[in-house]
């Protein structure tokens, strides 16, 4: 095969899973929980690719109308984030799915001897129950969750930490996203970077984001390298 990269590195929530619907529903369910009104998943999707954590201060700002600031700093934050955490794990793999052809293309890469990796801005305790309940832990050599590092994407420490352990360069390593947060982390890492529209990106057409390529879906990455 003639795939030009060593290394590719893959977002999770809106690239290799749908996982807004179940996301949603623990919002919604968190918020029922506190008497206030549920959102929408258009809505939760706008604030996917922070981490779980951000989203959840943006949807208690946005059904609350306080700001963020101040639902940051409240003291009720810390037990909503509990409630939250349960609904969540609960809610995980009942409403999620993986893009198709996601499986087959992880299983041609790596029968090609590509390593793999996952970065996410997930916290890891909910990266660790996706991939258990669609069985695609195996697939990854590494996986980098939003609390895995001191910091997070876009900040490129998290390309970085791959590419070392790997021993690829940077002109031999790709990431796969579907957010402008993804850009900005292989940008900043000096890696090309695949976008996918079937994701999130904040609500936003993903060429704003101005990827190297921008491709239809799974197959695609495959057969259009
Ligand atoms: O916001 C999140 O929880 C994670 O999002 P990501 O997998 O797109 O980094």
């Amino acid at each position: 095969m003639d795939f030009p990269y060593d290394l590719v590195m893959f977002d999770l929530d809106g690239t290799l899973v749908e996982t807004a619907p179940e996301i949603c529903d623990a919002v919604n369910d968190t918020l029922r929980d506190l008497g206030l009104p549920a959102v929408d998943q258009t809505q939760a999707e706008r604030w996917i690719g922070h981490g779980t954590h951000e989203l959840l201060i943006e949807a208690l700002a946005f059904a609350t109308g306080a700001d963020a600031k101040a639902v940051r700093a409240s003291e009720s934050l810390s037990s909503t984030v509990g409630s939250f955490d349960k609904h969540y794990q609960r809610r995980c793999g009942t409403r999620s799915r993986l893009y198709p052809g996601v499986r087959e293309a992880l299983a041609f890469l790596r029968t090609n001897g590509v390593k793999l990796a996952v970065i996410t801005n997930k916290e890891g305790r909910y990266t660790d129950t996706v991939l258990a309940v669609h069985k695609l832990r195996d697939s990854f050599d590494r996986v980098i969750s939003g609390d895995s590092l001191p910091t997070k994407k876009p900040n490129p420490a998290c390309v970085h930490a791959c590419l070392h352990e790997f021993g690829v360069p940077p002109s031999r390593a790709l990431f796969v996203g579907d957010s402008s947060i993804d850009a900005a982390t292989a940008r900043n890492a000096g890696v090309e970077v695949w976008l996918l529209p079937h994701g999130y990106n904040m609500g936003a057409p993903i060429e704003q984001c101005r990827p190297d390529r921008v491709i239809a879906d799974f197959p695609a990455l495959i057969t259009k390298s």
